[in-house]
């Protein structure tokens, strides 16, 4: 009798896992909805907040529920004294994401309810992180600077708040208005591969800290979220629009990896690209530069360049990098902005996770050595 070997999915490509209520992509239609909702939808009408209150609670807030989410996230942004200095500590070699997940951890740690793994202590430490992340991102970024932190303004909403922690004034409202749709477009994405590690480590009852913390060391990587940053890095590189043809066939020919463009569900262009690019046009059209367009003009051409040779579309991370460069934010920032959105994600999947939970463990199929005898054993 012969048994037949067990099919492997490298990746978990096509495997679908578990349910999940938060969000949907469907990329026949190329559509992505959360809790319902087209993201296009919400981009336009929503403010990040709203979306981050859909994605937790189900629904979009009425007016009293917005003013109470408001009061209780902007109470809590300020960092104390001891996570100021902490992050003073840290070396400015090391990668901003490698500064809040070691903030995520000490929050952790400093949490005396750290392991109350209840639907209401879980919330509060989700918004806890919500409030928190931009404070840590914006000292960060300001440090390596070599400039003092600016404390958060209660008064300003999420985006604006950043824009002030980080320079200390706000930009024109178009400006703040296309931050806030790429925190939008980030905020949900179903099983990617963050979100993923952050169920895993839920399914084993650890708790929200440790799977957050989790979570960022897998958005960090090229191939998921530090895209944002590794499209500026190749963009950068190019330099000049003249030569994007040239350097990408230069690139495919020695099998790279050109960041910002292909999907593992999207395979006919991501969903949320049209809504970040067209915020982008607005960013570029506005700033009426000539570097400006230089840069936009190099991204067009490589964007050209890339569905026409392989037939691969960009990602959100393509136009969302170009994007938060205009912006001002320097380029190890990005992925740490990545992570002020998605941080509702994760926490969204990490209370479904515990809402229906069952411990993540897949199989391998073994292909190593057969069993042989240790030297010397009898
Ligand atoms: C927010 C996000 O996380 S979005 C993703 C951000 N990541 C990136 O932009 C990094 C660049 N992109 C990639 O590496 C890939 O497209 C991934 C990892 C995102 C998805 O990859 P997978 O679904 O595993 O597809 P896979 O890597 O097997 O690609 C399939 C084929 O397309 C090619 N391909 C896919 N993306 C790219 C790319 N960006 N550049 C060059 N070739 C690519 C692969 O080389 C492969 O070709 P082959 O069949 O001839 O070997
Ligand atoms: O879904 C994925 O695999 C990656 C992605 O686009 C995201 O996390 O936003």
């Amino acid at each position: 009798m012969t048994t037949s070997a067990p099919e492997i999915h490298r990746g978990l490509a096509g495997v679908v896992v578990d349910t999940t209520e938060i969000s949907t992509v469907v990329q026949e239609t190329n559509s992505l909805t959360y809790r319902g909702y087209p993201v296009q939808d919400l981009a336009a009408r929503r403010s990040f907040e709203e979306v981050a209150h859909l994605l937790w609670y189900g629904e979009l807030p009425d007016d009293g529920q917005l003013r109470d989410f408001h009061a209780r996230e902007r109470a809590l942004r300020p960092l104390d004294r001891t996570t100021l200095e902490l992050l003073t500590r840290l070396p400015d070699t090391c990668h901003p994401m490698d500064v809040l997940r070691t903030a995520v951890s000490f929050f952790g740690a400093e949490d005396p309810t750290e392991d109350d793994g209840s639907l209401a202590a879980n919330r509060g430490k989700s918004l806890t992180l919500l409030a928190k992340l931009p404070t840590v991102v914006a000292a960060d970024q300001r440090r390596r600077r070599g400039l003092a932190p600016i404390p958060p303004d209660p008064g300003l909403g999420y985006a604006e708040n950043f824009f002030h922690m980080c320079f200390g004034s706000v930009p024109d409202p178009e400006v703040v208005r296309c931050f806030e749709i790429s925190l939008t477009l980030y905020a949900e994405h179903s099983f990617n591969a963050s979100t993923f590690t952050a169920r895993v480590v839920t399914s084993t009852l650890s708790d929200l800290y440790s799977a957050v913390t989790a979570a960022i060391g897998a958005l960090k990587g090229p191939l998921h979220g530090g895209a944002n940053e590794a499209v500026m890095h190749m963009l950068n590189e190019i330099g000049d629009p003249q030569r994007a043809e040239a350097w990408l066939d230069e690139a495919l020919a020695s099998k790279r990896k050109i960041m910002g463009f292909g999907h593992r569900v999207y395979k006919h262009g991501d969903s949320r690209v049209p809504i970040m690019q067209d915020a982008l046009d607005r960013l570029v059209a506005r700033a009426a530069d000539p570097e400006v367009t230089r840069m936009a003009t190099l991204h067009a051409a490589l964007r050209h360049a890339m569905i026409s040779r392989k037939g691969i579309h960009p990602n959100l991370d393509y136009p969302a990098g170009l994007a938060y460069h205009l912006m001002g934010f320097d380029t190890p920032a990005f992925t740490p902005i990545f992570v002020m959105s998605r941080i509702t994600g994760w926490t969204a999947h990490i209370t479904e996770q515990l809402a229906h939970n069952a411990l993540i463990r897949p199989l391998a199929s073994y292909d190593g050595p057969g069993q042989r005898a240790v030297p010397g054993a009898a």
